[in-house]
């Protein structure tokens, strides 16, 4: 049977929630529900892959091209009331807000079913509709050649889980220790059972004694037991959160460039927190929730053993309370769903506050940003408190079932001792494991939902362990001297697939042997940090090749051609640390002498050397202590300290006064290595062998310029 028929076929099928992970992905997002609802099996990796989006997100139109090579046929469309929807073939993509997009299941009981890319399932009434879509449609519909794709995983949860060494044992360590105090725990009532039963009865006090010696070894055994459990619990906590940690980390500082450039560095931490719950869930959660499960069996034997008819009562309260559980579990999800959601916004906020504060104070913006940070956090707190909420109202019902429950098996119980059917001691024994069992019910359904905000802790740790390390990135780096040339094939810059490209069919040859010094100028704007960061292998080209010595770069090895590499970003900051730190980037094999040297070349040795504590002063972007020129040169420094081939460099004089920069161009001219600017400074381009230009989109060699075809002599 086609998928096609088979869709016909399926009956009713539910839209899966999926999350945005980059603020531009709301209309990928929402086609990988669509496509998902339609039988695919695709997650963001793969559509992300299929097409790369820029800043900008997509279009409406993009939305479109996509779904068609997806074997889906959408139809976009105006509609000039909420009520048009209802002729709508749901799922359908809304266009809210006028600057997003979500996907709307169902329209049942005047209740709009809507999953947002940003927050998840929602539920509006009219009203909201009203307000929040903007008016535009797409519908869409399986074509009958429609292939069902199901997307492979990149490196899975699982996966980093099982590589971390020493887990498995642990956790049954963990489990075996939980079930004997458990069990431990459970002698208590059956020795005091038979201390009314039989001891008080027949005053047998040398039972007693017995008893007394039994009942103290019992809890002694049962404290150990605590701490052994504790003790394995903290060692496999922290084995977990290191080893998981480095994992997570290390595999999210081998992606590319661009999923940096997306993301904020606050999303990046909270999805980096989200390490801490898992843990915290898993080590404690998962492990106890499995000894809870095992113990309770065993209580309903014992219960079962003492009063069948009460355990029954006792059974059927659990049916009741596990009911409960599971129909307060979708607004506890939304609503903790939401609260993580809005956390990590408030987060990256207040980050961006901080970094800014004093742009914000000279524009008297303090106040009016922290209202803008107040409301995200007061969204978060909303959010918050609808997830403790939603907890406390399930526990209270909870409680109502477990009250009710109460009274009915004591009455049952003391009719029981009347009629002698039950002893008092046996009434006793049942109600303290009674109150064990409900105490682990519940220990064992918050933990199960508790599942809820894992998934979202579980995505968010998806969104670093399932992307695609950048490519031709070797795991170790064999240094390999760039002696030639570094060329640029046709090469097309472009950052999302629905973009238009921004410098097209770059031909370039940067002469690494006579150690050219080329300018790239062009108005702003026009693609001359982008071109930059395709020479430093950050970028990759949407069309054309880089050329390293002659092989493609990849062959080559990203990690052996940047090791000849010292760049400075236009963007480019220094490091909290000391003076030496940022010049060597952490590299002990960075020798002092080599510090002297480039520090010398950059003209920055004796004003460091003035420094409190020289080279082992503290410094920081924000810090204050150099001014911005001095920083820059310091970060040029650092480039030299790793005695490159290839200089490239983006405005590094740009804050320098005419005669610094005229010196520190001069200087430079002593340093081995082939250098490119790119520069506004018309200065410099006296003192360079060629100036390229950006115009319209491609680079052009400058013949206007003054130094432009004069070649300074090699100084190899
Ligand atoms: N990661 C990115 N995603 C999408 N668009 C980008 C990205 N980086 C840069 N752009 C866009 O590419 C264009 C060129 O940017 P680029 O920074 O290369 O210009 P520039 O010539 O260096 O400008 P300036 O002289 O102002 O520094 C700009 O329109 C910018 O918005």
């Amino acid at each position: 049977m086609s998928e096609w028929l088979k869709g016909l076929a399926g009956g009713r099928r539910r839209v899966r929630s999926l999350v945005q992970s980059e603020t531009n992905e709301c209309g990928l997002t929402c086609l990988a529900m669509v496509a998902n609802y339609h039988r695919h099996d695709i997650d963001l990796a793969y559509l992300r892959a299929l097409f790369p989006l820029s800043r900008t997100g997509m279009s409406l139109g993009d939305i479109v091209e996509l779904a068609d090579t997806l074997g889906l046929d959408a139809g976009g469309y105006a509609l000039s009331n909420i009520d048009e929807l209802k002729g709508v073939q749901l799922p359908a993509i809304l266009h809210w807000k006028g600057n997003h997009f979500v996907v709307l299941e169902s329209v049942r009981g005047g209740r709009y079913r809507v999953h947002d890319p940003e927050f998840g399932l929602r539920l509006y009434e009219r009203a909201d509709m009203e307000q929040l879509f903007s008016g535009v449609v797409l519908e869409f519909a399986p074509r009958m050649d429609l292939k069902r794709v199901q997307a492979e995983k990149k490196l899975t949860f699982r996966e980093v889980f099982r590589a971390t060494r020493g887990l498995g044992g642990t956790v049954w360590q963990i489990s075996l220790v939980t079930v004997a105090i458990a069990l431990l725990g459970l002698a208590m009532p059956v020795l005091l059972q038979i201390a009314l039963d039989v001891v008080i009865p027949q005053v047998d006090l040398d039972l007693l004694h017995v008893l007394a010696i039994g009942l103290v070894l019992l809890l002694s055994f049962e404290a150990i037991g605590r701490w052994l459990r504790d003790y394995v619990t903290l060692r496999a906590s922290t084995l977990l959160q290191l080893q998981f940690t480095r994992n997570v980390v290390g595999h999210a500082f081998r992606l590319p460039l661009n999923y940096f450039e997306l993301r904020h560095p606050g999303d990046f931490v909270a999805r980096v927190d989200s390490i801490e719950h898992v843990k915290a869930f898993l080590v404690g959660g998962l492990v106890t929730a499995f000894a809870d499960s095992a113990t309770s069996i065993l209580i309903i034997g014992l219960m079962l053993y003492y009063s069948p008819a009460m355990a029954v009562v006792t059974m059927l309260t659990l049916v009741a309370v596990i009911g409960m559980r599971f129909l307060t579990f979708p607004k506890l999800n939304q609503a903790t769903f939401g609260s993580l959601e809005a956390r990590s916004e408030e987060r990256a906020r207040l980050l961006d506050g901080l970094r800014r504060v004093d742009s914000l104070k000279a524009h008297n913006g303090t106040e009016l940003f922290a209202m803008r940070w107040f409301e995200s956090f007061s969204r978060f707190a909303n959010l918050d408190f609808r997830a403790r909420k939603a907890g406390i109202d399930a526990e209270l019902f909870m409680h109502l079932v477990i009250v009710a429950s109460t009274v009915a098996t004591l009455y049952m119980g003391i009719v029981g001792v009347i009629s002698n059917t039950l002893t008092i001691g046996t009434l006793y024994a049942f109600f303290a494991l009674r109150g064990e069992f409900f105490e682990r019910v519940n220990l064992l359904t918050s933990n199960l939902m508790h599942l809820s905000a894992m998934r979202v802790h579980f995505q968010r740790l998806d969104d670093v362990l399932g992307q695609e390390p950048e490519s031709g990135l070797q795991d170790a780096t064999f240094h390999r001297t760039l002696n030639r040339e570094v060329r640029l094939e046709n090469v097309t810059v472009q950052f999302g697939r629905a973009d238009e490209p921004i410098l097209r069919e770059v031909n370039l040859r940067i002469d690494l042997a006579t150690h050219e010094t080329v300018a790239i100028v062009g108005v702003s704007g026009s693609g001359k940090s982008s071109l930059m960061k395709i020479l430093a292998s950050l970028h990759e080209p949407a069309e054309g090749r880089v050329l390293v010595d002659g092989s493609p770069l990849n062959q080559f090895g990203k990690r052996e051609y940047r090791s000849n590499l010292g760049v400075v970003f236009a963007d480019d900051g220094l490091f909290a640390g000391t003076v030496a730190d940022n010049l060597s980037l952490f590299d002990p094999a960075v020798s002092r002498a080599e510090m002297e040297a480039a520090l010398v070349c950059v003209g920055l040795r004796d004003e460091i050397e003035r420094l409190p504590q020289g080279y082992a002063t503290q410094v920081s972007e924000e810090g204050g202590l150099l001014s911005t020129g001095q920083r820059r040169r310091l970060l040029l420094a650092r480039a030299l300290c790793r005695r490159p081939r290839l200089l490239l460099l983006d405005e590094v004089t740009a804050n320098l006064d005419p005669t610094t920069e005229a010196a520190l161009v001069e200087s430079l001219k002593g340093i081995r290595a082939a250098k490119v600017f790119i520069t506004h400074s018309e200065r410099m381009l006296d003192q360079v062998d060629r100036v390229l230009r950006i115009e319209g989109g491609r680079l052009v060699e400058d013949a206007r310029a003054p130094g432009a075809g004069r070649r300074i002599p090699s100084r190899a």
